[in-house]
């Protein structure tokens, strides 16, 4: 069964606040969503392997340690993942990006694919799936079964905020891959919306509403 972990780090659910703040406009709500997805990268490369390296310090020797070279893909779901990307690419510059275009239908809320560009070596690559939002799970859920179908093994789904709806969803089709969230909400609405939430997020950072 995938874990779960809400990453509460003091700084991260501080920027959340503004982030789920209706008054915060988007060149400040883009701003804060680069800052979290930076700080949520930091926490879920916690576990990155590291190898050892004997170097000369200015006054001997040492054995230290250096990232051992794993290879590293992060996968936004377009659009609203995008604003997550450039964050995460501050802390993993090597990382490669990969596109899945993806929009819920407004109706019967379920995903249609629109995008797939991928590195072509994904299935040797620890991926990094992002979108702000997880709230029915159907689009990170298909976005996961579009990457698994072209080789991948390695995955985790990095989310703002999330519905447990959207959680169960991914539990139960992806037991693999696990979950990093900024925080856990209470539900979803019955436009699917997750409450309290941010909002649309794509809207709101691209400033389209
Ligand atoms: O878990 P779900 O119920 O599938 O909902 C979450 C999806 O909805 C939003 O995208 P949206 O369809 O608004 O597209 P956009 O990113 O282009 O705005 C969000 O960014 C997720 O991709
Ligand atoms: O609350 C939600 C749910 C889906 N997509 C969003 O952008 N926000
Ligand atoms: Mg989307």
């Amino acid at each position: 069964m995938s874990n779960v972990f809400v990453l509460d780090h003091p700084l991260i659910q501080h920027k959340l606040t503004y982030i789920r703040n209706k008054n915060t406009g988007t060149k400040e709500f883009r701003a804060l969503v680069d800052e979290v997805s930076t700080l949520m990268a930091f926490e879920i490369t916690r576990d990155l392997p590291l190898e050892e390296k004997t170097i000369e310090t200015p006054v001997t020797t040492a054995t230290t340690k250096v990232l051992s070279g794993k290879k590293m893909g992060i996968i936004p779901i377009l659009r609203a993942g995008l604003g997550m990307v450039d964050g995460m690419l501050s802390l993993i510059p090597a990382a490669k990006v990969g596109h899945v275009g993806l929009y819920r239908d407004p109706e019967t809320l379920k995903p249609v694919e629109y995008y797939i560009k991928l590195p072509s070596d994904i299935e040797e690559r620890e991926l990094i799936v992002v979108d702000p939002m997880l709230a029915t799970g159907g689009s990170a859920n298909d976005a996961i079964h579009s990457l698994k179908k072209r080789g991948a093994t390695n995955i985790k789904l990095m989310c703002l905020l999330a519905a447990p709806e959207g959680v169960e969803v991914i539990q139960k089709d992806h037991p693999d891959v696990d979950i990093y969230l900024g925080a856990l909400d209470e539900k979803l609405n019955e436009k699917g919306y997750i409450i309290p939430g941010l909002g649309d997020a794509g809207d709101r950072l691209f400033g389209t509403k």
